[in-house]
């Protein structure tokens, strides 16, 4: 009985967006950022907005940075600039801050020992997820990590959720996100998903989920419900 238990869930996987769903990065971000943009003289962003401009990419969230500390939007030098800056200090600088939310880690590991199977599907790049998983010491958790280089498209496209699913080798699965960019991107892959209400969203795509959850004890039980087969 204990044993049947034990790989009730085998077969199944479950996909995590990572900032703003596992792992609460805005803090560390926001640094890396304003390191960026003081850099070149600008007026840095309170961290409280960051958490808004995170989910498409380092490129974009410096853009948005961009166009709120000057009004403008940058060139192609600026960004790039911008960006090699940012990812310098990013990879120096990656956990100072950055924690799981509250039983994320507890849920992962119970699910694991019944057998399920885990995948990061981040629009963070490949490198930096791995590195922040691995300082962490979360890449053990994880049957393997999918950034935004890492399939032919970033998220809300369905191929880097596809990936997650062809290796962890997956019969059912969920994905568990914080904005529409994974709302869209299970359900072009054709996954329901459960969204933290405490996330850096956006989120106005509610009616789209299979459900929203404020905690990781709360979705626990839900997540259970869609994954057992
Ligand atoms: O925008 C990013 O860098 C990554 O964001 P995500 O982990 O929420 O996909
Ligand atoms: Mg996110």
């Amino acid at each position: 009985m204990a044993e049947q238990r034990d790989n009730d869930l085998a077969g199944a996987a479950v996909l995590f967006d990572l900032d703003g769903t596992l792992v609460d990065t805005a803090e560390d971000l926001a640094a890396s950022m304003n390191h960026a943009m003081q850099s070149a003289g600008l007026a840095p962003v309170a961290a409280e907005s960051v958490r808004h401009l995170v989910g498409h990419g380092a490129r974009r969230m410096l853009m948005r940075g961009y166009e709120l500390s000057v009004d403008r939007t940058p060139d192609d030098q600026e960004l790039d600039d911008a960006l090699a800056l940012f990812l310098e200090h990013y990879e120096a600088n990656i956990a100072v801050h950055s924690r799981p939310f509250d039983g994320a880690v507890e849920m992962i590991e119970a699910l694991r020992a019944r057998g399920a199977r885990m995948a990061i599907c981040t629009n963070k790049r490949e490198a930096m997820a791995r590195l922040l998983m691995e300082t962490l010491g979360f890449t053990k958790l994880f049957e393997t990590i999918v950034g935004a280089d890492t399939a032919s498209a970033a998220k809300p496209d369905a191929a880097p959720v596809q990936l997650c699913l062809q290796r962890t080798n997956a019969d059912r699965a969920a994905f568990i996100g914080d904005s529409d960019t994974d709302i869209k991107a299970a359900s072009a892959a054709g996954l329901p998903c459960f969204v933290a209400d405490f996330g850096y969203g956006p989120l106005t795509l509610q009616d789209q989920t299979a459900g929203i959850f404020s905690s990781y004890a709360d979705l626990s039980p839900l997540l259970e419900e869609s994954l057992r087969d």
